[in-house]
């Protein structure tokens, strides 16, 4: 308490990036490089400096920032973002007394290896284009909450997609279809299973690994098989069987949110009077448009979870 005032502040730096090359043979896959962008923020006792002019228990967002880059410097092995976010908080809960709780957020910037002559290139990315995210807690205790996520995973098919016997009433204009194209950008966000430091795996599990593993599971049940894909009758029904496909796939993930944007593809029928019937859709051409758009968002979680 601070006076008449129940006073809780947090403070920390935002958009810390920092770039780290881990330089190995070619003969061992060459250069690892990430480019990550940190926020940390911190729970802390320093009230004082809220209420008054009393600065002496703030470890200064500036000392934060540096650390960030302190900890990339030691990090002479390869880490995972979720590895160094849990080295970072960590660090900041064990080291100063004052600080009870910390939260890192970390975006990756996606740098993916090229591929020169059918060859991986020892030292050469090109920017990919969806993102891994992570957020980690860390209590002084030792508790921990990791969830990771992937933002802006762009998926489209030009068939296999409709969407019929929905309400008709006086605002209905949309006619069923069995046949559309369907768009989404999805999001997703789950849960890792490790609530305390001294749970955390040291190897073969690998939250990299397991990101691209889980990106594949997405996509795979979004698609369906190459040569006939798999029928859509809402991107609800699509979004249910992918967040369950996940579940399935992965027993240590509790939980995932899964949002997808229903980004319209509109069919161009152009008429007039002087010209009737100068496009006629069928099928074939189309009014990209993300504004508006259908939002569609679930959680799925295991029916006998603790959460
Ligand atoms: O898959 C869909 N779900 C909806 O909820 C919806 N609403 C809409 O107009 N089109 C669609 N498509």
């Amino acid at each position: 308490m601070a006076g008449r005032f129940d006073l809780q502040g947090r403070h920390g730096k935002s958009r810390v990036r920092v770039s780290r090359v881990w330089r190995r043979p070619a003969a061992d896959g060459g250069h690892l490089f990430v480019e990550w962008s940190v926020a940390v923020s911190l729970v802390s006792d320093c009230l004082p400096s809220y209420t008054s002019h009393d600065n002496s228990a703030i470890v200064a967002t500036d000392s934060i920032k540096n650390t960030v880059y302190v900890k990339a410097k030691e990090c002479t092995e390869v880490v995972s973002m979720e590895e160094f976010a849990v080295i970072l908080g960590r660090h900041f809960t064990s080291l100063y007394p004052q600080v009870s709780e910390a939260t890192v957020t970390i975006v990756e910037r996606p740098w993916e290896r090229v591929v020169v002559d059918g060859k991986p290139h020892s030292h050469g990315f090109k920017l990919g284009s969806e993102k891994h995210s992570t957020e980690v807690t860390v209590k002084k205790s030792g508790g921990l909450l990791i969830n990771s996520g992937i933002q802006g995973y762009s998926l489209l098919k030009t068939t296999q997609s409709g969407f019929e016997g929905f309400v008709r009433d006086r605002y209905t204009l949309l006619p069923e279809t069995r046949e559309r194209i369907v768009a989404t950008e999805v999001t997703a966000w789950w849960r890792y299973p490790f609530e305390h430091v001294s749970q955390l795996p040291s190897k073969p599990f690998c939250f990299t690994q397991r990101y691209q593993d889980l990106k594949k599971v997405l996509a795979d049940t979004f698609f369906g098989p190459p040569d006939v894909g798999v029928y859509s009758p809402s991107v609800q029904n699509t979004l249910y069987l992918m967040g369950r496909e996940v579940l399935t796939r992965f027993p240590d993930i509790a939980s995932i949110q899964l949002r997808m944007p229903n980004l319209h593809f509109l069919p161009v029928n152009l008429s007039g009077k002087e010209n009737p019937g100068l496009v006629k859709f069928a099928d074939d051409v189309y009014m990209p448009t993300d504004e508006p758009h259908g939002t569609i968002e679930a959680t799925l979680t295991r029916a006998n979870s603790k959460l």
